[in-house]
């Protein structure tokens, strides 16, 4: 892969991120939803984007199972291709805090490494780390797409929490009891987004 050239050169625009967040009425961030598969990263990302939408904040959901039919349709699920998946998603998601936006992203990203890379390229105050923490065996439970029976089967190799790692966030900036109800979840990361100044109060 090409490395970055000394000879391409930072373009600083008029229009500034601040101007942009002034249009909007609210703060640019990143909700970094992590999780096991079936944990309700989705669901969850998708019914705090529609309770946002009605308040008026613009947003954006990226969901692992979407980005993989297009930006990141040339990659799997080794270590390098999770890394890879990651690192682009966190640019994609780099550029639309600059945009202003909301951010909602649901990816397993199972190493610690890579969602501290994120954490880094965002900003500290703009990355919010969202831990949907749901047991092993209620995932397995759930299995809506029955990719864990396939796993338990031998018939997918390096599925995460079988044979593949996932690295449980230490210090997230919120905890979710996966198990509650939806709503449940969805108040208290409203109540998140107020306290921090992201959305208004
Ligand atoms: N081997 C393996 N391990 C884990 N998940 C797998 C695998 N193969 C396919 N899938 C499906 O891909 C979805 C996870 O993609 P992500 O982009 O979120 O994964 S990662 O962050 O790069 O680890 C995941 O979606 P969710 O269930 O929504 O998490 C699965 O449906
Ligand atoms: N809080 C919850 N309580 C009960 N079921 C849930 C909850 N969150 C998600 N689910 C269900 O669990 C399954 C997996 O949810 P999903 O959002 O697809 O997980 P992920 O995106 O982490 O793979 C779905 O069938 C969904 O309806």
């Amino acid at each position: 892969m090409a490395e970055h050239d000394d000879n391409v050169v930072w373009h600083a625009h008029p229009v500034t991120q601040e101007q942009r967040e002034r249009l909007h009425q609210h703060r640019g961030a990143v909700l970094w939803f992590t999780g096991l598969s079936g944990s309700g990263k989705s669901t969850v990302a998708g019914a705090l984007e529609e309770a946002l939408h009605k308040l008026g904040v613009s947003t954006y959901l990226l969901d692992g199972d979407n980005v993989r039919h297009g930006l990141c349709r040339d990659l799997g699920f080794s270590d390098a291709d999770r890394k890879e998946n990651i690192r682009r998603v966190g640019e994609v998601a780099k550029l639309m805090v600059d945009a202003g936006l909301v951010v909602l992203t649901a990816f397993i990203s199972p190493h610690r490494a890579e969602r501290q890379m994120v954490r880094e390229l965002i900003g500290e105050g703009r990355f919010i780390e969202v831990f949907v923490d749901t047991p092993l065996e209620i995932c397995e439970a759930r299995d809506p797409k029955g990719l864990y029976k396939k796993a338990r089967a031998g018939e997918l190799r390096n599925f995460t929490g079988i044979d593949s790692l996932y690295e449980s966030p230490s210090e997230p900036e919120i905890y979710l009891d996966g198990e509650q109800l939806v709503t449940n979840l969805i108040a208290q990361l409203l109540d998140l987004l107020r306290r921090d100044d992201i959305i208004k109060a």
